[in-house]
């Protein structure tokens, strides 16, 4: 476990950084996610998204660009809604993840299966949690409900790769700088 100090100084290191997009359309309460097929959270359903190119003019840019990589769909109202920074407690050399978490409700195309993800809709109250990564649960709300148009912010701690040791997570007005 770490202590206190050792988190806080974990979370200042130099970060990876990362996209993940949900489509959410709010009319029929379901939203659009990705059984990703390869690599890392092989299994897992999940947004759509990856690593920040250095080719990436912008992390807009990245995340859509990896949803059309992986869906086959071009978002049409992107919109950053939440960073999250994830923190490997039990690999000290492994850098902490910083992703950014969007929101889009429109977009054009159809979506298809590629090599990477299968996209199926999901409603809102089947959401396939047991089968995501296990901070999902805890901030998939706060991209789902945006009646309070507030913007969050957290950091969760793993270890063996995929088992949440603890979390923190707040809503936020506006995002901060990193
Ligand atoms: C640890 O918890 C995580 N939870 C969720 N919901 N999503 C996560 C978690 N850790 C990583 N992710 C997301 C962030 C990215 O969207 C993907 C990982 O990106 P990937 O490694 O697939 O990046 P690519 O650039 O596509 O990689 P390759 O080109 O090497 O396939 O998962």
């Amino acid at each position: 476990m770490l202590r206190e100090e050792d988190k806080e100084t974990r979370k200042k290191k130099k970060k990876k950084v990362f996209t993940l997009l949900l489509v959410v359309d709010d009319e029929n309460e379901r939203v659009l996610l990705g059984e990703k097929k390869t690599g890392f959270g092989k299994g897992f359903w999940n947004g759509f998204g990856g690593k920040v190119e250095e080719s990436d003019p912008t992390v807009l840019a990245a995340a859509l660009r990896e949803l059309e990589e992986e869906a086959c769909i071009q978002a049409l109202d992107a919109k950053e809604v939440g960073r999250i920074t994830f923190i490997w407690i039990d690999e000290p050399e492994k850098p902490p993840w910083l992703v950014h978490i969007f929101r889009a409700d429109t977009y054009s195309g159809q979506e298809r299966e590629t090599e990477e993800m299968r996209p199926q809709w999901f409603p809102f109250d089947a959401i396939p949690f047991q089968q995501m990564w296990a901070d999902d649960q805890h901030w998939y709300p706060l991209v789902l409900n945006r009646q309070k148009r507030k913007n969050f912010e957290g950091t969760f701690n793993f270890k063996e790769v995929t088992t949440l040791v603890d979390f923190e997570l707040k809503e936020v007005q506006s995002l901060s700088m990193q």
